[in-house]
Order: C-alpha cells, then structure tokens, then sequence
C-alpha cells in the first residue's frame, strides 16, 4: 500500500492584491508551512485560532517556484511509472484563483490556448530560452517527458490516446465532441472489474506534443468558463484529461507464445475552485448578462462534489475505514474511486492565495490535504496479456482483406483470359495469344487463395523481421558514418602530429649528421694522441692508464692548458707594451751617442786644456764646467770613458739597438720579444746597464732634463715588468710540465704541445715547440 502524496503551491500575491495591501500570511519551507507570528496574533485576537498550525506535506513550493521545477521534482515520476503500467492520477486543489490552470496549463499556452495559437513547439522552445518556466504547464511537461520517453524505447511499442472531458452541475461533457453533441452528457458504465467507466468517451490517438495541443484546444473551447470576481476566468467545472497509454513489447516469450503488454491511464484533474458560494461573489456584470441562479447551482454542484470528495477521504482514512464508502453520492467521486481507493499513483497538488484575507479558504485546503495524505492505494501493474491476441486478430483481419482483394484480380483475370481464348477460338490473332500467354504468366506468379493464406502470414511477419533488420541496419550505419566522422577527424590530427614530427625529425638528423661529423674529427684527433701516445708503449716507464687516470690527465692537461692560454695573452700585452716603449728604447740610444760624441768633445776638451794648464800653470777659468779639479776631471773622464765602452759594448751585442730611428716599429718590437725569448736575463742586465749608464752620463754631464729622467723611469720599470713575468712564465711552463711529467712518469712534452695547438687551433704550434725546448 502506496500514501497518496500531498504537495502545496504557494502562488505570490497579484498586482490588484499588493495595491489593496494584501498580507501574506503564510511561511513555508522544503515540506511545512504555518502562519507567519504577525497573523498568527491577528487571528488570535479575532479567535480564529487558538494557536499556530503547521501543515505538513511531501513538498511545499513557494512563491518562487516554477512549473518545470514542479513537474521535475512531483510530477515526472507519476508519469515514468504510466509506462510501466502503472496508473497516475494528478489532481489540481485549491480555491478560485489559487493558481491551479496556471499551474496545470501554464501563463502562456493557456492565452495561447484561447487565442487559437497552436504553436506549441515554439513557445516550448521561447520558454526554455527566456527560462520562463511558468509559461508552459505541468500538462505539456508530461506529455513532453512521455513522447521523449517512448521515442529512446526501442524494446515496446507505444500507443497514446487523449480523451478530454468535464464535469458540470454533475454531468460529464466529452470536451472533444463536435459542437451539436457537445450537450449530450454521457454516462457512466461498470467495466469487468466493477470500476466505474464513461461510456463512448472519444478517444484520439496523439503520436506528438502538437496533436495533445490540438485536443486541448479544442477542450479548452469547449469548457464552461464565468467570471467571478475573484478570478477573471474561474472554471465552473471540473476538467479531466485523460491519457491512455498502451505498451507493446517488440520481443515475443518464445515459451508462452504472447506478447508481454501494459496498459495504463493518467488523469490530469484540474478541480474547480473550492470556495464556499458566500465567499464566492458574483461580479455585477455577470449578475447583468447572465442568470445568477446558473451561477449558484454551479456553484453548489462544485462545493458538492469537493464535499463528497472530501467526506470519501476522510472516511478511507478513519482507523477502521467503513465497509461501504458512498463513492456514489457525486460523479467526481464516482470518477475518482479508482484514483482513491487503489492501483493509481494519485498526487495531489493544493494551490493556496497566501494572503490574509483568505485565511478561511486556505485553512479550508490545507484541511483537506492533511486528510488526503492519509490515503492509502494499492498500487499494481496493468498487465495485458490479451492484448497479443488482440493484436494477432487485427493482423488476421487485415490479411483477410488482403486475400480479398487477390480473389477479385484473380477473378478479374481469369475473366480476361476467358475472353481471350474466345478471341483465340473466333481467330488466330498471334497477339491475342502472346496477350493470353502473358496473362497466364501473370497468374502463376500470383499465389491461390489457399497458398495466399499460408504464406502470407509468414511473408509478412518476414517482412516485418526485414523492416526491423533494416532499421537495426540503418542504425549501425548512423553509428559507423558517426564513427567514420570522428576517425577522420583523427587522421587529420595525426597528419598534422606527423607532419610536425618528420619536420623535427629532419632537424634531428641534421643535428645528428652534425655531431657525427664532430665525432669523427674527435676520433681523428684522439687516433692520432693514441698513435702518439703508442710510441711510448715500448718506453721502460711506460704505464698504461685506467680510463679514470686517464680521464684526470686530460683534465690536468686542460688545466694546464688554460693556464698557458693565459700566459699567452699576457705575452701578448707585453708585446704591446714592448711596441708602446720602442720609442722610448730608440730615445736614449740616440741621447747615448750624443752624449758620448759631446763627451768625447769634452774629453778632448781638457786635454787640451790640461795640456794648457800643464804649460801655463793658471788656475782655471771661472765658468764652472772647465774649472774642475784635476781629481774630478780624472774621474769624471774614467766614468765618461767605462760608460763609453759599455755603450759601444751593448751596441755590438745589441746591434738592434743601432737600427735608425725610423725602422719598423712592429719589426723591432718582433725582434726585441724573440731576443728576449732567447736570452731575457741578459737582455734584461743590458737593459740595467744601459739605463744606468745613461743615468750616470747625464748626471756625469750635468745636464739634468727632466723629461730624459722620467723616460729613462719608465724604461726601467718597463724593463723590470717586462724580465720578472718573462720569468715568471718560464717558471710556470717548466713547474707544470714537470708536474705533468711527473703524473704520468713518462717525459713527453710533444704531446702536450702538439694536443695544446690542436685543441686551441694555434697553428704556430711549431714555435710554441721550439720556445718550449729553448725554455727547457
Ligand atoms: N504561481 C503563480 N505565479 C504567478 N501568477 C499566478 C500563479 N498562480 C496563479 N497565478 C495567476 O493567478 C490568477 C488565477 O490563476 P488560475 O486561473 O490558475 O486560478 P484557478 O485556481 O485555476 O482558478 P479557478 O478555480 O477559478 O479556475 C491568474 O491570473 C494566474 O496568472
């Protein structure tokens, strides 16, 4: 047994309502809703209520809410079970203007309803775009949610139909009917299992969502509409729209031979408004054009019904339920028994006016839903074995017609061959018989009666096997084109991934061929250090190297290397620097022999006068320079003579020395760096000397010019820059190349040198050699 679910829709309050200062009276949440603290005191005071009542139901929507969200959250599941073969029953209750057609038919198809506009498809489509979810109702919603259902079955078969009826003053309406029927109520009947049923109810078959509009067009111009001031249009009836939904299974119990089926209805039930008639007032319009009695027997004919309707729960729902339930004291009774008393998911939907002016009303609803929870049915799936045999005898019939019409061309032609062969027997016309042979062709080929109806049933099961094949066929096509679709799709990409690999590809060999040619001048190179190094195998120190020693040779050699690379450069400078001081050398060699040709003057010069002071015995003149003692002319002369000889000394070792003033610079700075590379330290002492004795002649000469000093400085510390890295380099070649040496215990400095040129791409190794062996 299955409770009836309960759910209540909150409308929010309508213009006319917040310009009269309407006040909600009402607080919901996800399923309870009570009067909100403000009314509650109001209503306590006005002792309406002794204190606050909580509803609670299976879901309470508030004034937020929306058709679709309803539907999705209340209503799909009652329609998912009809395919199953279970029956919904969806019940619309509220007072007049709650907002139940608002809900059940939704703000727009409703206007679109009424002003003939069937485009239904369209208005789906703009609500779902503008997210405008109350444009459509909860009736569309399922019937959308059914066909989109049975279209992805493809197990079952499926057949719909509509029916689309009212109750008025107690009386049922087929709301399909043409217009001159339309007044013939219809009546009630029993079916096998006693429920009560309408008879001859039209019932349409829809197989889209336009055709449902189309029916409910159709109903909705037919229903009984007035104008009541609480609401512009009130349905003065109940309304019902039935559905009827047959399953078929495509897969036959091959045991049992029948085909598995279910059957199942749904009612959408939109009830009229619930109010009482005194609270019900008629406009003064309606009261003028049209009969006021009409209106109050609607009027109680609606409260009736909702009476009885509401006596039927209660009673189901006492704790001993009475045997005999007066189902039959109305006809929306009548019509809801199956709803009610079991085999029907039934749900409810109470719609409220949260303002405070209709309290009564609202309590009124909230009561009867409270009630209505309590039912219980028992729920069960229609299944329909039958329904096979049914529908063999319908595939029976339309055989038998077929093989009727067979036997009247088969009569047909025998009746032309008849009238052939008496042609044939007047005359021998050739084409007659050709006429007649083809006749006779055409009648084997067409099966006898009796033959016809063997066959043709299998033929035409075949051909349905054929038509499903087919489609399964046209299915898996779709399938592969969309498979194909996307392989292609991914052979274009892996085009593209290869196109881009080969083109990497193509660098990298580039890159290989690059290397491989690296590699090979490097095995050229360490061929020929090994072919190098083997020469010394046969040596007695010889030692052969592990790959790591070998390995930290090379480094040592680097190392080695590097420094040497260093020191080259500084030779470099000091070539430079030589360039920058030839100048400075060419200077005092020319200051030397004026020196010595004006000391030679000098010399002569006090010989002479010596000579005359021998002979005349005067003291000397009184201009300084000839009035030198004997003892200091002495002196002064050994000096001037000693530096006389060592200058022309150096001149004759250093004839470079001599070169004029105006020869190359880059020549003589060339030839002075190889004088030093051969001999630096001697060099060097002539460098001294000579300064020194350029020094001491000028001082010996007394002619003190300072710019001579000061070149004569900077010669000096030229030189002595120059004669202590000199050294200084020798020293770290030979300290290296002995460490070296000493590494490896074998003495072969051509390696060093050789693999020193080739690595750094000198190609004066050959001087760097003999400067090595000079340094050695
Ligand atoms: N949830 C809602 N949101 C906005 N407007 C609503 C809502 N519910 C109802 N309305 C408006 O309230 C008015 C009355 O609604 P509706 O006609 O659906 O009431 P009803 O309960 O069917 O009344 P009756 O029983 O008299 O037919 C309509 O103008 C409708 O647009």
């Amino acid at each position: 047994m299955e409770k009836i679910s309960v759910c209540l829709r909150v409308r929010p309050l309508n213009q006319k309502e917040i310009n009269d200062n309407e006040i909600i009276a009402w607080d919901g949440s996800d399923s309870k809703i009570q009067l909100n603290k403000i009314c509650l005191k109001d209503l306590i005071a006005q002792k309406k209520v002794v204190n606050s009542l909580i509803y609670e139901f299976n879901h309470c929507y508030g004034q937020q809410a929306d058709n679709y969200y309803l539907f999705s959250t209340s209503v799909k599941q009652v329609i998912m079970q009809s395919l199953d073969g279970i029956n919904g029953t969806v019940i619309m209750y509220g007072q007049t203007g709650s907002g139940k057609t608002f809900t059940m038919l939704g703000k727009r198809n409703q206007e679109m309803l009424q002003n003939n506009n069937s485009n239904i498809q369209q208005l789906i489509k703009e609500s779902f775009a503008n997210n405008q979810y109350n444009d459509v109702g909860i009736l569309i919603y399922s019937m959308m949610e059914l066909f989109k259902q049975i279209n992805i079955d493809e197990k079952r078969q499926f057949e719909i139909k509509c029916s689309y009826y009212e109750i008025y003053n107690e009386f049922i309406y087929d709301l399909l009917r043409e217009e001159n029927e339309l007044s013939e109520p219809l009546i009630f009947g029993t079916d096998y299992r006693k429920e009560f049923v309408i008879k001859n109810i039209k019932e349409y078959n829809v197989t889209s969502i336009e055709d449902v509009i189309t029916c409910i067009s159709k109903g909705e111009k037919n229903r009984h509409y007035a104008e009541t001031i609480l609401n512009h249009q009130s349905s003065r009836s109940h309304t019902i729209f039935k559905v009827l939904i047959s399953a078929y299974s495509n897969e036959s119990e091959e045991e049992e031979n029948f085909t598995f089926s279910t059957e199942a209805c749904i009612n959408f039930i939109d009830l009229a408004g619930s109010e009482k008639i005194s609270s019900c007032p008629i406009s003064d319009d309606v009261t003028r054009n049209s009969n006021r009695k009409d209106r109050n027997k609607e009027s109680s004919a609606i409260n009736k019904s909702l009476f009885f309707l509401t006596r039927v729960i209660a009673l189901k729902t006492q704790k001993v339920p009475p045997q005999h339930i007066p189902y039959r004291n109305s006809t929306l009774t009548k019509l809801l028994k199956s709803s009610l008393t079991g085999n029907f998911k039934t749900l409810i939907l109470l719609s409220i006016n949260p303002g405070l002016s209709q309290y009564d009303q609202t309590q009124s609803t909230l009561r009867f839903g409270t009630s209505a929870k309590l039912v219980e049915s028992k729920i069960e799936q229609n299944v329909n074995f039958d329904a096979s045999y049914s529908n063999n005898q319908q595939k029976l019939n339309q055989l038998i017609q077929k093989n009727k019409q067979n036997e009247k061309t088969i009569s047909d032609q025998q009746k032309i061959i008849d009238s052939l062969k008496q042609q044939l027997q007047a005359s021998n016309y050739s084409e007659i018989l050709t006429n007649l042979k083809q006749s006779e062709v055409q009648l084997a080929s067409k099966p006898s009666v009796s033959q016809f109806n063997e066959t043709d049933v299998s033929l035409l099961e075949k051909t349905q096997e054929l038509n499903s094949q087919l489609q399964q066929e046209m299915d898996k096509n779709i399938l592969l084109e969309k498979n194909c679709t996307e392989l292609h799709k991914r052979l274009q990409k892996s085009n593209e991934q290869i196109l881009t690999y080969f083109n990497s590809h193509k660098e990298m060999e580039q890159q290989i061929k690059e290397l491989r040619l690296q590699n090979e001048k490097y095995e050229k190179l360490s061929q020929n250090a090994l072919n190098r190094l083997s020469c010394y195998e046969g040596q007695p120190n010889f030692k052969k190297f592990s790959l790591d020693e070998l390995q930290n040779l090379e480094h040592q050699i680097q190392q080695c290397l590097q420094e040497i690379k260093i020191e080259k450069q500084r030779r470099n400078s000091f070539q430079q620097l030589n360039i920058d001081a030839m100048p400075l050398f060419t200077q005092p060699t020319e200051t030397l022999r004026s020196d010595r040709s004006s000391a030679s003057q000098d010399f002569r010069r006090i010989e002479e006068e010596d000579s005359v002071t021998k002979s005349q015995k005067k003291t000397p003149k009184k201009d300084g320079k000839l009035l030198q003692p004997k003892k200091q002319q002495q002196s002064y002369f050994k000096a001037t003579s000693n530096r006389l000889s060592t200058l022309s000394n150096y001149e004759n070792k250093s004839p470079l020395l001599k070169k004029p003033k105006n020869r190359d610079a880059q020549n003589f700075a060339k030839k002075v760096q190889d004088q030093k590379n051969q001999k630096p330290s001697q060099i060097q002492n002539e460098y001294r000397s000579k300064s020194n004795d350029s020094h001491s002649k000028q001082k010996g000469a007394q002619q003190p010019q300072q710019e001579q000093s000061k070149l004569k400085n900077d010669i000096q510390s030229l030189a002595d820059r120059l004669y202590s890295l000199s050294e200084k380099f020798q020293l770290n070649r030979d300290t290296k190349v002995s460490q070296v040496r000493k590494s490896t215990n074998v003495n072969r400095p051509e390696i060093i040198y050789e693999t020193e040129s080739e690595l750094l791409g000198d190609s004066r190794s050959t001087v760097h050699k003999s400067n090595r062996s000079a340094i050695k």
